[in-house]
């Protein structure tokens, strides 16, 4: 178990600015964001905007194996939602009792501080792991573009259904989160819904990397959009 301030950066180089996101668009779907006569309108961030974007989904969907696709590919910070529990959060979920909503208050803040503390260091974006089974949860998330108008949230749900959830859980090794705690999480699970407009869902019901490519399509697409917007 890793502290409550660590935070893993996969790759330790800078993040993209507005014009890197044709190389990245490029390796996402091989067709070029920008061209030479279309230059970044944006200086510096992409539309002036920043991101935190959340992998969200129930323990076994895949959060950690997308996120670390989009924040390498990203060139983000990459923050690991599980590495933010308190010692007592983590035993409690190894001896198999699912946490309650006041358990994870601190946790859902401590996420979003984090998020805004590296953004706050000039970072355009991060790429954040979280369940965030409930929409309250999403919602303390959502508080960080109270704080600074200039960030936006995304989510990126990923659905999957139990079955397929317990077959890769069940192949995870080492983890605190076993397969007895799969149907605890769906009990309380509620799905994004058609007024949550900021979330992107993803069915990961295809090969771990027809998953990773969708979504980065889907960031980079969303993230040129907004580029074009300004
Ligand atoms: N689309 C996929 N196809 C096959 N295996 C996958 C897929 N996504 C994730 N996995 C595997 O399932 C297990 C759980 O994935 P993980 O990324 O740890 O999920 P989470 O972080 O949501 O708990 C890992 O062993 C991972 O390699
Ligand atoms: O990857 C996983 O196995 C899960 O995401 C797992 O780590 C756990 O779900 C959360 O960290 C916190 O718990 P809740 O999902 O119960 O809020």
């Amino acid at each position: 178990m890793m502290s409550i301030d660590t935070t893993c950066t996969v790759t330790g180089q800078k993040p993209p600015s507005a014009a890197d996101l044709p190389s990245i668009q490029a390796a996402a779907t091989g067709t070029p964001l920008m061209t030479a006569a279309s230059p970044a309108k944006g200086a510096g961030r992409a539309g002036g905007h920043t991101h935190i974007w959340l992998v969200t989904g129930p323990a076994g969907c895949g959060k950690t194996s997308v996120a670390e696709h989009l924040a390498n590919a990203l060139n983000m910070p990459y923050i690991e939602g599980d590495s933010f529990h308190t010692p007592a959060n983590v035993d409690k979920m190894r001896s198999g009792i699912p946490l309650t909503d006041a358990d994870r208050w601190d946790w859902l803040t401590a996420l979003r501080e984090e998020s805004m503390r590296q953004i706050n260091e000039g970072r355009t974006g991060v790429v954040l792991t979280c369940s965030a089974l409930k929409r309250k949860y999403r919602d303390v998330i959502r508080v960080a573009a109270y704080y600074d108008h200039h960030l936006l949230i995304h989510f990126i749900y990923l659905d999957a259904s139990e079955e397929l959830l317990l077959q890769r859980v069940t192949k995870r090794q080492g983890h605190y989160m076993g397969a007895n705690m799969v149907h605890s999480q769906l009990d309380i699970l509620e799905r994004p819904s058609p007024n949550e407009t900021d979330v992107i869902t993803i069915d990961v019901s295809r090969s771990l990397g027809e998953v990773q490519q969708d979504a980065l399509e889907r960031v980079v697409d969303m993230m040129g959009s907004d580029h074009d917007n300004q």
